[in-house]
Parts: structure tokens; C-alpha cells; sequence
């Protein structure tokens, strides 16, 4: 029994009645004491009270309060250990207990006497009053009163309030402070990259001076025009190299190769700089086997890329194919691959391709295959990753990492890799290398953390750890903006073109509507040679359309972003943002149609007012080095006016004759 016997410690009080009072009776007459000092100073209070000023209601709320805080000073007055006793005389009567810890009363008083001290010192002038109402104020809060705040005169009727309310603690926080901006931090890859020289004309390498390029490759280039590289080209190609140095297997040191990250310019030559080592690396192969996969957003740059590609392996056992929907999906699977005899042999090493047709080969070529890939690259990757066209991404992974699945140990196994342990690298399996590319890529850690990297490196012409994103403009490039009224921006081309004589012009519309009705505008108007480029057009009409402006036969192409991106035509002198873009990066891509490769170039936005204090915050924020108003005098517009009203009354016809016909 005496295991579960529980004595407690009454206190001194209790200890020496023990004897002669029962433990209930001592406390009944506590309590009883309590009740009967309160009913006094109630009294007191009240007496106080009806002498004073008729504002009752008032003053009983603050009566109680003025209670409250001496009942609670009182406590706080007495010894630690007399405290405790009470408290718990308290828990055992079923009375409700303040539950704040007596280190904490103390400090809080300790703390009210400093800052009352430090105001003193702080207004040595302040009245009375106002040293009242803070005491009040603190008590309000501390006491977590919700009523609207005391006036004055109520506050200054209760005297005796700012000594009390030294005995509440007030908790911190209520300063205000100003809350520092929250800096990006970068992951160590993108915040330090290796630093590629903006300025291609001035940081040229002699085709001579890089190591591992084959004399029939540098026979190309020469022939190509190419007698130097630029510094993208001189950065990236020697990194792709050195991870095939050891062969394809293997990257440097017996690991995986790391992947890799540019983010150059437009026009600075990002497409060699992965064909060349590309081709490089693959051109003593044995076997065919697709082993680079480029992905690009749009049949035209795949086509452009493609090109290239042939062009340098042409003379080479290396076989490229455009898998890119611009030939019937059942030729495109003749190019990628044969059956003999029941057995499929890929005619394919290098396959140039558009996501959404790389998803139907994967799915619908019998006997496609990327399980010996090796480069996978990732043009105009910014693109890619923010269309969401995330699934062809899986669906290669998938297809890559085929073979994997229960095929036991062999030289060509292939899992998808995990952690780096000596399990993992024993045998050593084909890696696959990402080679990312584009003149805005993100520096969003999350946006390319979807693409699965391994240890990437980033080459890049911008350095950004702390600012928000910057991006890369070509050197050579002169930027407008022009403030003008949404009727006179046909003027202002027509302008541009017919008295400046600024040609060949690529013009960008926000739409292929917009586009279509310009180029009708234009045409009616008459004098320019003029052409569209959008959506409306076939595949085989727009890349006849691009060649021709290449050759000098178009002097105004209006096109919608079908165009903006990636698209090297050579000879555009100047670009004009008809409809201003929305976005950075898309201003980015359109301008970069002209000035590339290190020649010089004019691009002008039509801005509207209103328009005209956020296009030039963003364009600024990008990065831009220098973007000018340009001012077009209304006069210079006068002798085109009368025709033009002519012509829009041409064009209203059109449009209805176009619309009719479209209708039957
Ligand atoms: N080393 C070089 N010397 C001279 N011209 C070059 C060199 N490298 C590339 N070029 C030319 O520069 C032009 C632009 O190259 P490319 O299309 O690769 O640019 P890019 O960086 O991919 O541009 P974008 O970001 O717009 O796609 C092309 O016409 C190409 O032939």
C-alpha cells in the first residue's frame, strides 16, 4: 500500500496546523481570508470611484483591471517558494491557476523595469500622462483585451496605472522592421559557370588551335567559310570530347560524363558547337545504331539542324535522318530502319527529330531502337521544357533504358543509373550525356531539374547568382522602340520600308490573323515586296518562303513567332516587333534574327503609350545593354496618308471576299 501513498507538501503553513486542523479546514479558511481581502478593496475602489467623474462604466473596467493587476503583483511580490505554495493550494481548491512559469513573471517584470528605465532616459521630457498611457497600452495587450483602445481622458483619470502595469510581461515582436528582399540562391553549377565572351568578333580560336577535331572536319569547316571558332564553339566542343576521350563507354576517370548546359547568344553559333563534336565523337563507330538524338521544338529547325548535320557528315560512314513529319510517317520509318529477314538494322546513327513524331517512332517503328543513345540533345531547350512536352522526355528514358529490364549482366547492359556505388560501375554501361542548348535558358533550378541532369556543367555568357535572370544579347545588336498609336503602325512600316529602305525586314505579328491582314495591307498598298509566314501555310510554301527572303526576293516577311526562334536566315538587316511580344525570351528571339554571327543589326518594337512603360522595365530587366526611343515625326507619315485610307477600304473588301470563300 505504501508503494501508491502519496504525500504532498502543504507548505509551512499547513505543516505547523497539521496537528490540530484538518488539511480541508486550513484551506476552507484560506479561501475564506482571500474572499474577505477582496470584498475590502472592492470596497476601497468603488469608494474612489464615486468620487471621481460620472464615467462608471469606464472606470469598473479599469477598476477590475487595477484588481487584477494587484492581486497579481501581490503574488509576484512574495517569496519564490510562498508562490509556488499558493499555486498549488489553489490546484488543489479547483481554482484556476495562471499557468505563466514564475522565470517567466520575473523576467517580465525584470523586463518592464528596463524598458520603463530606457524610455525614461529616452524622454526625460514626457509627461505623466503620456508614460500612463504606454503602462495602459502594454496592459491592454497583455491582458489580450480585443475592446477598442481607451481614450485619453479615461486613461489619464486612473493615476496609479503605470505602476502596475510593470507586472506583465509583453511579449517581442511588435517593432517594425523592414523585411530584407529575399536573394535567389543558385545551386553552386548555375551560379558559377564556365564563362563564355559575348563579343564573337573579338574572342575568335583558329579551327588550328583546337585539339581532336579531324583534318576532314577542319576541311569542312574551312570550305564552309568557318576559319576560326567562336567562343561557344571554342568552349563547348573541347568539353563534348573530353568526355568521349576514353571512348563511348566511359566518360573521364571511368564515371559518367557530366552533362552539360549553354546558354549563348542568339547567332552565336550553339549548332556547331554540338554537330561538331557530335560527329566527331561517332564517326569511327562500327556498328549503326542511333546513338545522338537532337530534339527541337519546330519542323523547320529540325530541318535546319538536320542540315547541318549532313552537311559535316557527309564523307563520313555516319547516316542522318529527319524524323520531323515533314515526309509521310511511313517513308520517315524506311529511312530510320530495314527488316531483313525478320531482323531490324537501324539505318540511322544521328536522328534529327520533332518531339511529337519522336513519340510515334518510339511507339509505332517496329524494331526503332535507342538502346545504344549516347547524346541526347536538347536544342532551344527552354522551349522544351516550358511547353510542357515533357512526355517525349519519359518516352525516350523509357525506350533508352529498354534493355535494362532483366537482361542479367552483359557489356551493353543498360539501367537507368542510380547513386554512384562500385556496384553501379561494374560492368560499365553506355551513359547517357544531355547536351542542352538555347539563347534564354532558364535558371530555374526546378524547371531543369524535370530534365533528370547529371552533374551538370553550365557554359554561359551571363553570370547571375543573385539578380533575377538576365539573358544574352548579341553584340552587334542596335534596339528601338518606337511610341506610336495602333492606327499608324502600317504607316510606320510602310515607312520603314518604302523611305528608309530598310530591307530585307522580318516583322513579327502576336497573331497569324494580324499577320495575314498586314500582309494583305502591304500588298495593296504596293511597292514592297512582301510575304507571310504563319501557320496558314503549308510546310513545303514556308520553307520556300525562307529561302526566298535568304535570296533577296522577299524585302518584308511578316510572320507570326513561327519564325522568332532558332531560325538562321542570313541577310536580315533589321527586325521589326510589329506587335510587341510579351515575353522577354520571345523578344529575345525575335531580335536575334538579326545581328547573328557577329554581324551588326537594327531591331525596332512598335510600342503603344500604354504599352511603353512595362515593355521598357522588361526589356531592361533582361539584360538589354541599351534599348533607345526612336521618334518617327508625324510629317515624315503625311504624303503616305491619303492611300493608305484608300487601301484600308481596299483591304475591308478582301477580308470579306476571303471570309466568303472560306464559308463555302
Ligand atoms: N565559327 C563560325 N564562323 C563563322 N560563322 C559561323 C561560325 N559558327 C557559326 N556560324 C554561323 O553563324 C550563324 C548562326 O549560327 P547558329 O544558327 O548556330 O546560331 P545559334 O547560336 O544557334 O542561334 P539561335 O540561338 O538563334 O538558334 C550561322 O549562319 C552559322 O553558319
Amino acid at each position: 500500500m505504501a508503494l501508491f501513498m502519496i504525500n504532498r507538501y502543504l507548505g509551512e503553513e499547513e505543516e505547523s496546523k497539521s496537528n490540530g486542523e484538518s488539511r480541508s479546514k486550513a484551506l476552507l479558511n484560506k479561501l475564506q481570508e482571500r474572499a474577505k481581502a477582496r470584498e475590502q478593496l472592492s470596497r476601497a475602489t468603488k469608494k474612489e470611484s464615486d468620487v471621481q467623474d460620472s464615467k462608471t462604466s469606464e472606470r469598473s473596467r479599469v477598476g477590475k483591471t487595477k484588481r487584477n493587476l494587484e492581486q497579481q503583483e501581490k503574488e509576484i511580490k512574495q517569496p519564490k517558494k510562498k508562490r509556488k505554495e499558493s499555486v498549488r493550494e489553489q490546484d488543489d481548491g479547483d481554482i484556476d491557476v495562471d499557468d505563466t512559469p514564475v522565470e517567466q513573471a520575473d523576467l517580465g517584470t525584470s523586463e518592464q523595469s528596463a524598458k520603463k528605465k530606457k524610455k525614461k532616459d529616452k524622454k526625460g521630457s514626457a509627461t505623466q500622462e503620456e508614460k500612463q498611457h504606454t503602462g495602459y497600452c502594454l496592459l491592454e495587450e497583455s491582458t489580450g483585451a480585443v475592446d477598442e483602445p481607451e481614450s485619453q481622458t479615461s486613461v489619464d483619470a486612473q493615476p496609479e496605472r503605470s505602476n502596475t502595469s510593470s507586472s506583465f510581461l509583453v511579449l517581442g515582436g511588435f517593432e517594425n522592421t523592414t523585411v530584407p528582399k529575399v536573394q535567389r540562391v543558385l545551386p553552386k553549377w548555375l551560379a558559377e559557370p564556365d564563362m563564355i565572351q559575348r563579343d564573337v568578333k573579338s574572342n575568335l580560336i583558329p579551327l588550328g588551335d583546337m585539339q581532336g577535331i579531324c583534318p576532314l572536319l577542319r576541311k569542312k569547316l574551312e570550305t564552309n567559310g568557318i576559319q576560326n571558332f567562336f567562343p561557344v564553339q571554342a568552349e563547348v566542343i573541347p568539353a563534348v570530347l573530353e568526355s568521349v576521350k576514353s571512348g563511348l563507354l566511359i566518360g573521364q576517370g571511368g564515371y559518367r560524363p557530366r552533362d552539360i548546359c549553354v546558354s549563348a547568344p542568339t547567332g552565336s553559333g550553339k549548332t556547331l558547337a554540338f554537330v561538331i563534336p557530335v560527329v566527331q565523337a561517332l564517326m569511327t563507330r562500327v556498328v549503326c545504331e542511333v546513338r545522338a538524338l537532337v530534339v527541337l521544338p519546330t519542323k523547320e529547325l529540325a530541318q535546319q539542324v538536320y542540315k547541318v548535320f549532313y552537311q559535316y557528315a557527309e564523307g563520313t560512314q555516319l547516316k542522318v535522318v529527319l524524323a520531323a513529319g515533314k515526309k509521310p510517317f511511313a517513308v520517315e520509318q524506311a529511312t530510320l530502319l530495314e527488316v531483313r529477314g525478320g531482323v531490324s538494322r537501324s539505318l540511322a546513327d544521328i536522328v534529327v527529330a520533332t518531339p511529337g513524331r519522336l513519340v510515334d517512332h518510339i511507339n509505332k517503328t517496329q524494331g526503332f531502337s535507342l538502346q545504344h543513345l549516347r547524346f541526347l540533345i536538347i536544342d532551344e531547350a527552354d522551349r522544351m521544357i516550358d511547353s510542357m512536352q515533357q512526355a517525349w522526355l519519359n518516352q525516350v528514358t523509357k525506350a533508352v533504358y529498354k534493355s535494362g529490364c532483366g537482361s542479367g549482366v552483359s557489356l551493353f547492359r543498360r539501367v537507368e543509373p542510380g547513386p554512384i556505388t562500385v556496384a553501379s560501375l561494374s560492368p560499365p554501361q553506355m551513359p547517357l550525356q544531355k547536351l542542352l542548348f538555347s539563347a534564354t535558358l532558364t535558371q530555374n533550378p526546378e524547371k531543369l531539374q524535370q530534365l533528370g541532369l547529371h552533374q551538370p556543367r553550365l557554359f554561359s555568357s551571363t553570370h547571375s547568382s543573385t539578380s533575377e535572370e538576365k539573358f544574352n544579347f548579341p553584340q552587334g545588336l542596335t534596339e528601338y522602340y518606337v511610341c506610336c498609336t495602333l492606327s499608324k503602325k502600317p504607316l510606320l512600316i510602310l515607312h520603314f520600308l518604302l523611305r528608309l529602305k530598310f530591307y530585307p525586314v522580318l516583322c513579327f505579328t502576336n497573331s497569324r490573323e494580324a499577320a495575314h491582314r498586314l500582309f494583305l495591307l502591304v500588298k495593296l498598298y504596293g511597292g514592297v515586296e512582301v510575304a507571310e509566314f504563319s501557320s496558314r501555310l503549308s510546310p513545303s510554301e514556308r520553307q520556300k518562303t525562307l529561302k526566298n527572303l535568304e535570296k533577296g526576293k522577299i524585302q518584308l516577311l511578316i510572320s507570326t513567332d513561327a519564325a522568332a526562334r532558332g531560325i538562321d536566315i542570313k541577310g536580315v538587316k533589321c527586325v521589326i516587333n510589329y506587335d510587341a511580344p510579351q515575353y522577354i525570351r520571345t523578344y529575345i528571339h525575335r531580335v536575334g534574327r538579326t545581328a547573328r554571327a557577329g554581324k551588326a543589326g537594327v531591331a525596332f518594337t512598335f510600342v503603344l503609350g500604354v504599352q511603353v512603360e512595362r515593355f521598357v522595365k522588361m526589356v531592361h530587366d533582361g539584360g538589354s545593354p541599351g534599348l533607345q526611343k526612336q521618334t518617327i515625326k508625324p510629317e515624315s507619315l503625311r504624303g503616305m496618308e491619303s492611300r493608305y485610307e484608300d487601301v484600308l477600304v481596299e483591304l475591308g473588301r478582301v477580308i470579306k471576299e476571303e471570309t466568303a470563300q472560306k464559308r463555302f
